[in-house]
């Protein structure tokens, strides 16, 4: 199965938890067959309670609720939590739980953030179930309905019904989901399509936004919180840069949750600096989203461009080619580098000392992490 793109899609961008999580909720409460939920982090607080609450009162009126979340990310959710959606009637898996594997096998996790009600509408983005989404970070999601939504259905489909998936859910229960395709009346007809990764065994992700940045003719806008680029995605930023496209990223700045992910990425801004890529460090609190505009394509989903989601974990992406989205998501970017602390190249080659080692420190740390297979 690969990404195809497909036509008559509406996509609407949800920017900060003020406005993709009333939307997920209403979408929760008015399900009437089905509620289809992946996740990577899932911990015991407000923002659990609140969903267990949603899915517990689905399943209590009928709908089918299947919950699937990462054995390593779900650690979190404590044992009460677990046993009231399993006696609530939610459906409920684990990918690949920690056990006596490799080592490769451990490092496998489930980064995808996805919900799908009735499957009509669904939702992604960088969110999970932890209560961080509340207020303290800044997230973005993606309401989607259309034809896509059935590749969506497809993908959970797969895993939940998969050896690396275990838990009191029936591996069944994906047999008798409709994948049937919906296009209602008054769609924009956008086009767009899913596209995925399992670490470096399927890369089409990466694949993908290395085919943007080389025919970018105008802009590469990019937002990650975990900024820990490979060498061929540095190279092909610089090279865009350098031949005048527009590239500027979008990161966190002091306020993170990883800092020294951060420093680790900070080692590469001297040369993106100096072939004119433009760096932004977002200022407010936690930029935790994950999306990017290349002249108007969008992508935007779980996956970090770092090297946890390329070589390790499995992710997935709406993918959108449509002119008057991509406006919408540059005038967010626009608005985030406003709220933004630009790196000046001449302040930064004048950085500390302490600031360098610790660029070292990490780095050297990262680099090991990025050969270990
Ligand atoms: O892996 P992400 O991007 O979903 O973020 C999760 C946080 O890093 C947990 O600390």
């Amino acid at each position: 199965m690969h990404g195809i793109w497909r036509e008559g899609n509406h996509f609407e961008l949800l920017p900060e938890a003020s406005r993709f999580l009333p939307a997920m909720f209403e979408a929760l409460e008015r399900a009437e067959s089905s509620i289809l939920i992946e996740l990577y982090l899932m911990e015991s607080g407000r923002l659990a309670s609140a969903l267990i609450g949603a899915l517990i009162k689905a399943a209590e009126r009928g709908v089918t609720v299947m919950l699937m979340l990462d054995g390593y990310g779900a650690m979190g959710l404590s044992s009460e939590d677990r046993q009231r959606l399993e006696a609530g009637g939610v459906a409920l898996r684990f990918f690949n739980p920690l056990g006596l594997h490799s080592l490769a096998r451990n490092l496998t996790r489930d980064h995808r953030k996805l919900v799908v009600v009735d499957g009509r509408v669904a939702f992604t983005g960088g969110f999970g179930a932890v209560d961080e989404f509340l207020d303290a970070w800044y997230e973005v999601a993606m309401r989607i309905e259309g034809p896509v939504v059935a590749d969506w259905v497809r993908l959970f489909c797969r895993l939940w019904d998969s050896p690396l998936t275990r838990g009191s859910g029936a591996s069944e229960l994906v047999h008798g989901l409709s994948t049937e395709t919906h296009q209602a009346e008054g769609y924009r007809g956008m086009t767009g399509r899913v596209v995925w990764g399992q670490g470096y065994r399927y890369q089409a992700i990466r694949h993908s936004l290395h085919r943007q940045i080389n025919g970018a003719r105008h802009r590469i806008w990019i937002c990650t919180p975990y900024f820990a680029p490979t060498f061929s995605l540095r190279l092909r930023l610089a090279r865009a840069a350098r031949r005048g496209v527009d590239v500027r990223l979008l990161l966190p700045g002091d306020i993170h949750d990883h800092p020294g992910v951060r420093y680790a990425g900070q080692r590469f801004y001297g040369r993106l600096l100096k072939a004119g890529v433009r760096i932004h460090e977002f200022q407010p609190n936690f930029i935790h989203a994950k999306f990017s505009l290349i002249d108007d394509w969008v992508t935007l989903g779980s996956c970090n461009f770092d090297h946890w989601s390329l070589h390790w974990n499995l992710e997935a992406n709406q993918e959108v080619v449509d002119r008057r989205l991509a406006g919408e998501v540059a005038e967010l970017f626009k608005r985030n580098f406003a709220a933004s602390h630009e790196i000046d190249p001449q302040v930064w080659s004048r950085r500390p000392r302490w600031q360098r080692l610790k660029e070292w420190l990490y780095g050297s740390l990262d680099g090991m992490l990025s050969r270990l297979r």
